[in-house]
């Protein structure tokens, strides 16, 4: 490219993010089901409709009593109670603890009126039948306080939240069956290149297994999308048109190969040609080559064909502009240096040990087992070496 090109070259990540997010469509709400919510993200603030738990429960299997009748328990001088019946999780008691007085309760069964403190089954004599003795006092920390995880009308979850099984857990326990997502992306994705196969086809020399599709479709369900897969093209101007075109229902196209140089790199050419180019080629290694533009008015974001470098830009670039999440990053120790490139922020595969990260070493772009065996990405920020003892920040991968 001789002539002084008419798009952007060489945006920073968070240009990119931005540019990517700015092409994406509003996504409404809808309600779904909890059993289908699962990774899906809220659209709206959750408040809790219940308080949890819904009353001041046992922590332990044991008996309620009342803690003033137990202060004088001791080794040697035990005390006794009398046993009046039992609260069971779902089956409170119905009556209240007199002094003198203890009822039998399991974890998560409420605390009977009257009663304020818990005896573990573990510290009591008991003779089964209607009296125990305890040779120390019973505790007032053994129970859970009625709201203590959460009280009704408190907002726990947020808009934007992603649910996480955890999350999931959450907003059932909150009192929700139906839940707030947002609609999903609805993502087509396909590859490229002559030499690019399916798995389990035979492989003739220089050919290669579609790893970058399949790990692509992977991390766009594990974004919230709906993936529409289509499947990978040869390196043919035609071909690759008609991909573009049978994507045109989607809210974004993601492709992988082709955006480099060599003269059967299309996608470049294909969307100045057809459509626009936003930008071409981030400050980033690897992955330096992205493309982001539009075909009509599907968004295109044209990934790097070297296998790392598809997935660690979609990671660090796609996904944030997606779902609208910042990848989680720490801070940790440099147990090794990590070098610094001039001109572009660097994602170098680390190894997360002991507290500290060190350089897995092999940086080379068609390496995927790196990312797997890595398991973190040291971001080197511009013109910036980490020395060893240094703090850095780390993306989990
Ligand atoms: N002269 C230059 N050459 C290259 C440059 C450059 O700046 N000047 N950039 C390099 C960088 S960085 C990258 S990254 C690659 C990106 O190239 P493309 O996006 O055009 O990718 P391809 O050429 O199609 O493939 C590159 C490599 O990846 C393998 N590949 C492709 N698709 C898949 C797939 N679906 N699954 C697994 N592996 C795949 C392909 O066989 C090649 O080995 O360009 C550098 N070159
Ligand atoms: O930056 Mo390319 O994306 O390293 O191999």
């Amino acid at each position: 490219m001789t002539e002084r090109p008419s798009f952007p070259m060489n945006v920073t990540v968070e240009q990119a993010r931005q540019m990517l997010a700015d092409l994406l469509p509003v996504r409404s709400a809808e309600q779904v089901p909890v059993q289908q919510a699962a990774g899906r993200y809220l659209a709206a603030d959750l408040p809790a409709l219940v308080s949890h738990p819904s009353a001041t429960e046992s922590a332990l299997d044991g008996i309620a009593c009342r803690e003033a009748d137990t202060l004088d328990a001791a080794p040697g001088r035990p005390v006794r109670l009398q046993v009046v019946g039992e609260s069971r999780a779902g089956v409170p008691f119905s009556g209240s603890v007199e002094t003198g007085c203890c009822v039998r309760i399991y974890t998560g069964a409420p605390l009977p009126p009257g009663a304020d403190a818990i005896c573990p089954v573990e510290q009591l004599q008991d003779d089964g039948l209607d009296a125990v003795w305890l040779q120390r006092p019973a505790s007032p920390g053994d129970v859970r306080p009625e709201g203590g995880d959460f009280r009704a009308g408190e907002v726990v979850l947020r808009a934007g939240q992603r649910l996480t099984p955890s999350r999931l857990a959450l907003a059932v326990s909150l009192g929700h069956a139906l839940v707030p997502v947002r609609a999903q992306l609805r993502a087509a994705l396909f590859s490229t290149g002559d030499e690019v196969r399916e798995p389990g086809e035979p492989l003739a020399p220089g050919q290669v297994y579609d790893s970058n599709r399949h790990g692509l479709a992977a991390m766009l369900h594990e974004a919230g999308c709906e993936v529409l897969d289509l499947g990978h093209a040869p390196d043919s101007l035609e071909v690759l048109s008609a991909r573009i075109e049978a994507a045109g229902g989607a809210d974004v196209l993601i492709t992988s190969g082709g955006v480099s140089m060599g003269k059967y790199d299309f996608m470049r050419d294909l969307l100045l040609e057809h459509g626009r180019v936003s930008f071409w080629k981030v400050r980033m290694r690897p992955g330096g080559p992205a493309l982001l533009g539009g075909w009509r008015g599907l968004p295109v974001f044209g990934l790097p064909g070297n296998p790392v470098s598809s997935l660690v830009v979609f990671q660090v670039i796609v996904r944030p502009a997606l779902t609208g999440e910042l990848p989680f990053t720490l801070r940790l120790r440099a147990a090794t240096p990590f070098r610094a490139l001039a001109d572009r922020a660097a994602y170098w595969r680390g190894v997360i040990e002991g507290g500290t990260v060190r350089d897995y070493g092999q940086q080379g772009s068609g390496v995927l087992r790196s990312l797997s065996e890595a398991g973190a990405l040291v971001i080197v920020p511009e013109g910036q070496a980490v020395a060893a003892g240094d703090e850095v920040e780390v993306m989990l991968f």
